[in-house]
């Protein structure tokens, strides 16, 4: 260790090597524990220098530590200059140009200065003996940085902590960008700093200026975020995790994956998109939730595409298992189709939302999207779990003016809104497609007047042929809907006749039985 000027150091080193030299001549037993037990002591009794340890892994090893992401953070400033072997990580940095973050290699050392006190730092890590059940990448052993400093500077200690803090908080803030997560198959959970999520840049240019929703909607979800976002002691006050569920809803190309940018750059929150498929099943759902961070959007897209979660469907497999019509299984084939289906249950993932886990950290939000809501189970987006459903709905002409003034920066007072308010009450069509038809036909501001004037001619056609195909739609399905009727009435008209034939003939046959039996008791009693 490269601890500097001590005398000590060097005469304790001395006493240190005789003993591992003389140690080697005792036989191990009581002599042996009663030399090494003194020396031991006799060691801790001279040597002068505490020495505090911060792991990278916390609680039993199973989440990364911020303490430890922080030091990371704040030594990289001294690394830069006085490590001789670096690490160097993607970091959106303001300051350094080369946007890289720099930290200490494995047992590298740096040295800094504190109100004139030394404090050394080093990058460890330290070999585990395998168990069988383990939190951490089990390939990969656990780090830890090593903090040395001199006894006499003991009062020194929280004061360069809280320094090591904020500085670091400082660097973190002045650099951060927000992060886009995705989980990774469990399969690549393990080795050499492998991670259960994996990250890029989030970039999303999306925010509640250009959503396109009704202004008394957006103002309502605006207020109800910024009301999460700031309430922490409220939260604690009334005892509940600080965490709150989101679920959108509606057809494909209302907005639901773009109102969830507009939240994270809002609240400059990170997203976690989990894919539910790749998640072999409840454990491994756990083990996401844990090393997800605040501040942060955990986003289940499409949750009604995810199989197993619903209780129903669940039953109304087993039921089809059951059923005689069904073909047997081919041997073999269950287990394939096992291996491929996510194992990840409706009740894993109600205890996802709302478990005794789900609380670990706080200040986050869970959001759901889907395009059946009906589909869904009621337990799984009950008010408690999903607290806030948003409905993302067919363009109305709030919503047209907004993307008109994003998209073409023009307002209500052009001549061709009218038209378009009046089409847009009379069919459904997707903000994405009204979006889709003002994409300007080009950048040219010269020709800024004629671009308007040819998407908004172009959104009317697009408007009409919608209006012209529901039209014809609804005409074929309530033909469609006359044919089954008529069918249905033919069908039980024959029924009917069906019925009354054979009541007919039963009841020719039971009079015929009856005077057959008539006659036979006469006969009978002629008989006697
Ligand atoms: N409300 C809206 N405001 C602004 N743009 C919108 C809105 N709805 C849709 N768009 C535009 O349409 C495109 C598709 O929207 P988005 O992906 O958000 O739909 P979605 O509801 O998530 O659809 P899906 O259910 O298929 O996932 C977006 O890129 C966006 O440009
Ligand atoms: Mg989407």
């Amino acid at each position: 260790m490269g601890v500097e000027g001590v005398g000590w150091g060097s005469a304790l080193a001395s006493l240190m090597f005789i003993w591992a030299v003389a140690r080697q001549y005792f036989p191990y037993g009581p002599l042996y524990m009663y030399f090494h037990k003194y020396i031991d002591k006799v060691w801790r009794f001279f040597y002068p220098y505490i020495e505090i340890t911060f792991q990278e892994y916390t609680g039993e090893r199973m989440r990364r530590s911020e303490v430890y992401a922080t030091i990371r953070t704040y030594l990289s400033t001294n690394a830069a200059q006085q490590a001789k072997r670096l690490v160097a990580a993607d970091h959106a940095d303001k300051d350094h140009k080369h946007g890289l973050l720099l930290s200490l290699d494995d047992f590298e050392q740096v040295t800094d200065d504190f109100d004139g006190a030394k404090f050394w730092w080093t990058s460890q890590k330290k070999k585990t003996q395998r168990s069988i059940v383990s939190w951490y990448p089990s390939q990969e052993e656990p780090r830890y940085y090593r903090l040395t400093l001199h006894r006499r500077n003991r009062h020194l200690v929280d004061d360069y902590l809280r320094h090591v803090r904020d500085r670091g908080k400082e660097i973190e803030v002045s650099s951060r960008q927000r992060k886009l997560f995705t989980n990774n198959p469990s399969t690549n959970w393990y080795g050499y700093r492998r991670s259960v999520w994996s990250h890029m840049v989030f970039e999303h240019p999306a925010t509640f200026n250009t959503l396109a929703m009704e202004p008394g909607k957006k103002e309502e979800i605006l207020l109800d975020l910024d009301k999460f976002r700031t309430g922490k002691d409220f939260y604690r006050k009334i005892g509940k995790p600080w965490k709150r569920g989101y679920l959108l809803y509606g057809p494909p190309g209302t907005g639901k994956s773009t109102m969830i940018a507009a939240m994270a750059n809002h609240l400059d929150y990170d997203i976690y998109d989990l894919e539910l498929t790749a998640v072999k099943d409840n454990t491994e759902l756990r083990k996401l939730l844990i090393e997800t961070t605040p501040k942060s959007l955990i986003v289940i897209e499409d949750i009604d595409c995810s199989e197993d979660l619903s209780g129903k469907r669940k039953k109304k497999a087993a039921e089809e298992d059951e059923s005689d019509q069904n073909p047997p299984h081919p041997p073999g084939a269950r287990k394939e189709e096992d291996k491929k289906i996510s194992k990840v249950t409706l009740s894993g993932l109600l205890n996802f939302i709302d478990g005794l886990w789900s609380s670990c950290g706080g200040e986050r939000l869970i959001v759901f999207t889907t395009n059946h809501v009906e589909k869904l189970d009621p337990a799984l987006i009950r008010r408690g779990r999903m607290d806030k459903h948003i409905e993302l709905s067919y363009c109305c002409y709030e919503i047209f003016k907004v993307l008109a003034k994003n998209y073409l920066g023009v307002d209500s007072g052009h001549p061709l809104f009218e038209t378009v308010r009046v089409l847009l009450g009379e069919c459904k069509i997707t903000p994405a497609d009204v979006a889709e038809n003002l994409m300007p036909k080009s950048y040219n501001t010269e020709e800024a007047g004629e671009n308007i004037r040819q998407c908004l001619q172009g959104l009317i056609e697009a408007l009409k042929k919608t209006k012209e195909d529901e039209f014809i739609q609804a005409e074929e399905s309530s033909k469609k809907e006359g044919e089954e009727k008529a069918e249905g009435k033919e069908k039980t008209e024959g029924k009917e006749k069906m019925e009354g034939k054979e009541k007919t003939e039963g009841k020719e046959k039971t009079e015929g039985k009856e005077t057959v039996k008539e006659a036979s008791s006469k006969d009978i009693s002629n008989g006697f």
